[in-house]
């Protein structure tokens, strides 16, 4: 099995692998061996976020492995209740203090939250603290054009990350083509739809078929094609390993028309809307 992992270069120059691993749920010592047997079976991109409250677990995992810290990718998420300025730095450097490291990798604002309104504040609390050396890469998380246009107009830098969802039922073809534009690389949340239906539908059924391949393989060929970032999040070292083994085929254009397509417009997993959602 091939399990070697490209990859791509953000527009500060640094280098992400082309899929990393999400973390949402993996908490406490079961999520930490989770996470140190993702980075055993080759993850080096890990997501996580401050509200997912397992930023001590990932740091335990790191910890665990004797992967050294230099190759891996570690990300976390600013979230919508600390996106003052002051607020925002502190939370950085409480994120840190939780992981026990000394800088992240990537660190993302985790939702616009519009109504608020505070975003470019948060925004140029992340971009002073990467000139601290606080945070290695800056990006966003759910953001919608309009709000990256304003990030660029009222600080002049352009995130390197756009973090959203997508998977087959919402595959996102406008926004992508926008961030492929503005050279911000697509990281795709719940790349495997997070429940079961993915792995029940008929047509993706007929391709994994087709090429000798698992659904989640096939799905996740799928976004690297696409040119995204895709997260999947596993508990268990057999699929953990399965994910990432998706380099040694490819889709053909049929079949990547075939998967775009089953995107439908109300196919977001919980409706969760940019332009309206606020998390805090
Ligand atoms: N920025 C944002 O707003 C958001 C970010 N995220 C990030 O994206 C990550 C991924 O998204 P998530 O919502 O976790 O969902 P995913 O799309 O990654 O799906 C995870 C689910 O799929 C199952 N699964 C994984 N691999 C396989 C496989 N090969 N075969 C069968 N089942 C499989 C997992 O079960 P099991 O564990 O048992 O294998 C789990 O139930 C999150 O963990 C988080 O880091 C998620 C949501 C929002
Ligand atoms: O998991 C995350 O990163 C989120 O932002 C959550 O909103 C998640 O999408 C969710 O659905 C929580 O119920």
């Amino acid at each position: 099995m091939n399990t070697q992992i490209p990859e791509a270069k953000l527009n500060d120059g640094n280098l992400i692998p082309v899929i990393g691993f999400g973390t949402y749920k993996l908490i406490g010592n079961e999520g930490a061996i989770a996470i140190e047997n993702a980075i055993n079976n080759g993850y080096r991109l890990i997501d996580s976020a401050y509200n997912y409250e397992n930023e001590g677990t990932v740091g335990a995992a790191i910890r665990r492995t004797s992967v050294p810290r230099e190759e891996l990718r570690i990300t976390s998420k600013l979230p919508g209740r600390y996106h003052t300025y002051q607020d925002a730095l502190h939370t950085i450097q409480e994120s840190l203090y939780r992981a026990n490291l000394d800088y992240y990798d990537v660190y993302l604002i985790h939702w616009p939250n519009p109504k608020q309104d505070q975003y470019v504040e948060a925004w140029q609390a992340l971009i002073d603290a990467r000139k601290w050396g606080l945070i290695r890469s800056i990006g966003v998380s759910n953001f919608l054009p309009e709000h990256l246009n304003r990030l660029e107009e009222e600080t002049g830098v352009m995130p390197s990350i756009n973090q959203v969802e997508l998977h087959p039922f919402f595959n996102q073809e406008s926004q992508r083509k926008w961030h492929e534009k503005h050279h911000i690389i697509t990281e795709s949340w719940s790349p495997l739809f997070r429940t079961s239906n993915v792995f029940k539908n008929e047509t993706i059924k007929d391709i994994a078929l087709k090429h000798n391949k698992t659904i989640s393989q096939i799905v996740l060929r799928w976004h690297y094609q696409l040119g995204a970032v895709p997260i999947p999040k596993s508990s268990s070292p057999v699929r953990q390993l399965e994910n990432i083994s998706i380099f040694d085929f490819s889709l053909d254009d049929k079949d990547m028309t075939t998967l775009a397509n089953l995107t439908r417009p109300d196919g977001r997993i919980n409706d969760q809307d940019p332009a309206v959602y606020e998390e805090f």
